[in-house]
């Protein structure tokens, strides 16, 4: 699909309107039983966490890595240490499937994100069922629609979700705070020109809050890298960089760099 550039936003949801059209209405069953993410990370937090992607192909980068077996790659992350499997589903513009979400979900013991634009409760439902304890609400989607946001958000909640709601500027960041969002993430890539930079991670760390975890995601490579942002966030969210590592469970240990905290 050709994206204009600075209209990626506006056509993946245009996209997704028509998906979730013909998205049936499921009954919720129960989440599945993991550790709850953000406890966990207050506990381990003494070491950068990594919240490993399953990410076959993007808009930005075209295909990343079509051939892999999404199960063993989930459990490799699992095994590697991973705090968490976010696992995409969007069919069209980064070549996931809802069934990775399930098949994933039932073969790992830690929790999975359900990594997807987020606009409607069928979609919530549909996570649940194929086995998410964690959905992605990215602020910027509800430009102007925060009521909205503030309901799928109480609603995925009400259900026993955690939910990770994504910010990308200062703006976004209050209005996650508003949302009373106690996991946020900071997103280093534009989600309209596709531009990614740390700094931006970096920028927004003097108004983070005490009780909240946060979340540096997109754009990460290197130790290097995940130490950047590892005195104010808990943990990286990492796609491609994992998706194309020979070593795998070396790539993923590497990043999970020792934090300094008010404890030490
Ligand atoms: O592959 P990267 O640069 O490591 O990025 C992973 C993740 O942060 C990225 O896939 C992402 C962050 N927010 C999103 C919202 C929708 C789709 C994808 C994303």
């Amino acid at each position: 699909m050709n994206i204009k550039k600075g209209k990626f936003l506006e056509t993946i949801l245009a996209e997704k309107r028509l998906e979730i059209a013909k998205m049936p209405e499921e009954q919720v069953g129960k989440v599945r039983q993991t550790y709850n993410f953000y406890d966990y990370l207050k506990e381990l937090s003494d070491q950068l966490q990594v919240i490993a992607e399953v990410k076959k192909a993007s808009p930005s980068l075209g295909d990343i890595n079509l051939e892999v077996d999404i199960v063993d790659q989930a459990k490799n992350y699992e095994q590697a240490g991973a705090a968490m499997i976010s696992v995409l589903t969007d069919p069209v513009f980064f070549k996931g499937n809802i069934e990775y979400l399930c098949e994933i979900s039932e073969n790992v013991q830690i929790p999975t994100l359900n990594k997807d634009f987020i606009i409607d409760k069928k979609q919530i439902n549909r996570a649940v069922n194929a086995g998410a304890t964690v959905i992605l609400l990215i602020v910027a989607v509800f430009e102007n629609q925060y009521p909205k946001l503030q309901n799928l958000y109480n609603y995925a909640l009400s259900l026993g979700l955690e939910v990770l709601v994504e910010t990308h500027n200062k703006a976004e960041l209050e209005i996650a705070h508003q949302l009373g969002a106690k996991i946020i993430g900071v997103n280093n890539r534009n989600l309209k020109t596709f531009e990614v930079s740390l700094q931006n991670s970096v920028d927004l760390t003097p108004y983070f809050k005490e009780d909240n975890i946060y979340i540096s995601e997109s754009g990460i490579f290197s130790a290097n890298e995940a130490q950047k942002v590892s005195d104010a966030f808990n943990g990286i969210l990492v796609g491609t960089a994992l998706m194309q590592s020979e070593n795998l469970e070396k790539s993923l240990k590497d990043l999970k760099v020792k934090r300094k905290t008010n404890e030490n």
